[in-house]
Order: C-alpha cells, then structure tokens, then sequence
C-alpha cells in the first residue's frame, strides 16, 4: 500500500442535512443565508424533514459511501486517510480541515457529493472550501478536487440497470408503453446559463450535461429491452421566489402532460442525485408518486448509485486518475457520451456566483 503521490488524504466534501427535530430549522438557516428564498418555501420544507422525523438520509448516505470507499481504497492498495465535512450541517468543513491541519496533511483530493457543473454544486463548494481553509492561513492543506463525474461510467451504468430493473417491475401491459422521466434539480435559468466552461461551449452546461446523461442512459435502456421508448428532462425542487424564472418542467407538470396524452406508465430516473437525498424519498417517492396515482399512472422510481461497486470504483478510479495527472504520467479518463472529461480544474470564471465574486478553491490562480 502506497499513498497516491502527491496526495497524503481524501476528502469527501458534501451538502450536509439534519439529524434529528431541532436540527431542522439551524440546518434550513444555514443553508439559505443571504439567498432570497421565501418564508412560505422554507415552512414547506421544514415539513417534509419533519415527515421523517426530522432526520436528512443525507449523512447517513456519506457514512456509507465512506465505509465502502475504505473497502475499496484497500482492495486497490490505494493508502489515504479519508475524511468527510459538509457545507450546511456537522461535521462542517471548517472542522473538518482543522483535524486534517492537525493531522499534518498536506495536500488533499477532495470529491464532491454533486455530480454536475452549476453555481450550486461546483463554485458553491469551492467557496465554501476557500471560507473553511482561509482561518488556517499557512497550515490549511492545498486541496484539489476531482473532475465533475456525471459522465462516468461509474455513476452512468447504475443508472441503465436501475432503469431498467424499474421498467421490469412495472406490468407487462403497461411496460413497453412507460416513458422515461429523466429527473434533476431545478435552478434558475440565470444559474444555468453561467455554468460550466469545463466541457465543451461555455453557459448552459448544467442542462447540457444532464440531456448528455439521459441520452446515454436512454440508448442503453432501449438497446437492453428492445423498445424505444420517448425521454424526457425534467426538474424536481423549485425554491425562490415565484417570480424568478426557474429551469421547467416540474416533474409532477410532466407527469400530468404524460397522462393527457395517454401514456400509461412513468418510470422517473433521478440522475441529478447521487443518492437518495430528500429530494429524492421526498419530491419523487412522495409527492410525483401521489400526482401519478391520482392520474391513474403506472410510476417507478429508479435507484440512485448509492454504494453500487461501480460508483464507488468510479470513487477511487478517480483518485488514481487524478494523482497520475499531476504526476504528470499520461492516463486514460474514462467518459460516456459524447461531451468527454470534464477539466480537472475550473476556470476561474466558470459557474459564476449569482450575488457576486466570491474567493474560490480549485480554478485556475487559486
Ligand atoms: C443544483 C442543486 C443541488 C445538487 C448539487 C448538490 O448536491 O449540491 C442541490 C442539492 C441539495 N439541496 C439540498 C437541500 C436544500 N436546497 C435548498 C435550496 C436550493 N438548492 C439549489 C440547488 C441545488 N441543491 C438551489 C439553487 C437552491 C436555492 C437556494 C440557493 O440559491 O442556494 C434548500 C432550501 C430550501 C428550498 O428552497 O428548497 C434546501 C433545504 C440537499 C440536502 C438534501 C437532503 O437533506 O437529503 C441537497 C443534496
Ligand atoms: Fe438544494
């Protein structure tokens, strides 16, 4: 077992969710400070933590993919400490990097829970590592973090099986008739216009990435069942005020134009979620499950990653990857699609933050 030159840690890095009842308003506070975000909004969504019982299955979900990562990293003899700090709840960043200071850590690769490029799941997080490692001043690790994953095999192929394990469950009258929903969060559009620059043309990239996803995974599913079927991207969460335009379809919109025009089943395919978040057991498992059963529509939800092999192989191919390039050895990056890897470090303009520049890690001149 050797460490990864030249990394001597790995860090997880992830949105973070409360545990328990009285986490849940400190947590919903911590993550909308500064944003406009409205108070009905919020109370809506104190709700849906409260419904199970106030505990996010977000930590939980890193815990595991922790445990299955260490597995993993030993069976490659791959040697690094792993660590693990949210952005919004504990462990937070800003502990988590004092433990790696103290530790003596020196240079870590950090993975971050989001799989595509935005404001929200890039810049966001290289902003709040810049906010975490600044009060360390010079005894802060430089930390690098893995390219976006969103078209690696790793987190793609789960998919296609998940699909169509879910097209398999469904009645064989309805199935060869069931349309893909292919589901993620929704942004503003100003969001989705600012992001990306680390694939292809600047702007649009998050929608772009998604819409390269769901093709992917639609080909795979039609070449496996042998029926082609329709697919769709549509979005999940809208938050903010009413009048900022937000990117649509709502999910429970299209699930209501699905049956309309006569569709019989809906399998929904969250590839915007690594795991089953909130958004996820609640926005899908709850509420589009309601909306398609009071429109008489047959309604599968595929599985996330989670801790299938393959994402969590993807976790430490990807470790490998990147300590190689900055090695400078040449590697090979593994991609489906057709957009290709992702940079291993952004530009310093790219997924511009909507309330104005802020210092980041992990872009150019940082
Ligand atoms: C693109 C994106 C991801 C995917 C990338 C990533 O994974 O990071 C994501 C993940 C998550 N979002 C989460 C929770 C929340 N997001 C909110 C608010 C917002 N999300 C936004 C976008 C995204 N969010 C945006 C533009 C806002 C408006 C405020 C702002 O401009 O920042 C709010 C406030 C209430 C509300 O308005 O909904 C909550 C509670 C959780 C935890 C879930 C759990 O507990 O399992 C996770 C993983
Ligand atoms: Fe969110």
């Amino acid at each position: 077992m050797r460490p990864p030159e030249p990394y001597d840690a790995f860090l997880l890095v992830s949105f973070g969710g409360p545990e328990a009842a009285d986490d849940v308003v400190p947590f919903l506070e911590n993550v909308t400070r500064g944003k406009n975000i409205p108070r009905d909004r919020l109370v809506e969504v104190g709700k849906h933590y409260y419904d199970f019982g106030g505990r996010s299955p977000i930590n939980d979900q890193c815990r595991e993919l922790i445990d299955a990562v260490r597995a993993d990293f030993e069976r490659e003899g791959v040697d690094l400490p792993i660590y693990w700090g949210n952005r919004n709840w504990d462990p937070y960043l800003g502990d988590t990097l004092e433990q790696l200071a103290a530790d003596g850590v020196r240079r870590a690769l950090c993975l971050v829970t989001s799989a595509y490029a935005s404001y929200s799941g890039c810049r966001q997080y290289r902003e709040n590592l810049y906010d975490a490692a600044e009060p360390l001043g010079a005894d802060a690790p430089r930390l690098d973090r893995i390219r976006h994953y969103f078209n690696h095999p790793g987190f793609v192929e789960p998919f296609v099986d998940a699909t169509v394990a879910a097209l398999e469950s469904l009645d064989p009258d309805v199935r060869d008739d069931a349309q893909l929903v292919f589901v993620t969060h929704s942004i503003p559009e100003t969001m989705n216009a600012a992001s990306g620059q680390c694939v292809g043309a600047p702007g649009h990239t998050y929608v772009e990435q998604h819409r390269d996803v769901a093709s992917t995974v639609g080909d795979a599913v039609a070449a496996r069942t042998g029926v082609s079927r329709d697919h769709e991207l549509v979005f999940c969460s809208r938050s903010g005020p009413p009048q900022v335009p937000w990117l649509e379809p709502d999910v429970n919109d299209h699930l209501e134009a699905l049956a309309k025009d006569g569709a019989a089943a809906a399998v929904v395919v969250p590839i915007g979620f690594v795991s089953d978040h909130m958004e996820v057991i609640y926005d899908l498992d709850t509420e589009a499950a309601q909306t398609a059963d009071s429109l008489g529509l047959a309604y599968r939800r595929a599985a996330t990653p989670g801790v299938d092999p393959r994402f969590v192989s993807m976790v430490t191919e990807l470790v490998v990857e990147r300590a190689a390039v900055e090695r400078q050895e040449g590697v090979e990056r593994r991609t489906t699609g057709v957009l290709g890897p992702c940079r291993d470090v952004c530009p310093a303009d790219c997924c511009a933050n909507p309330r104005g520049e802020r210092p980041a890690l992990c872009e150019e001149g940082a």
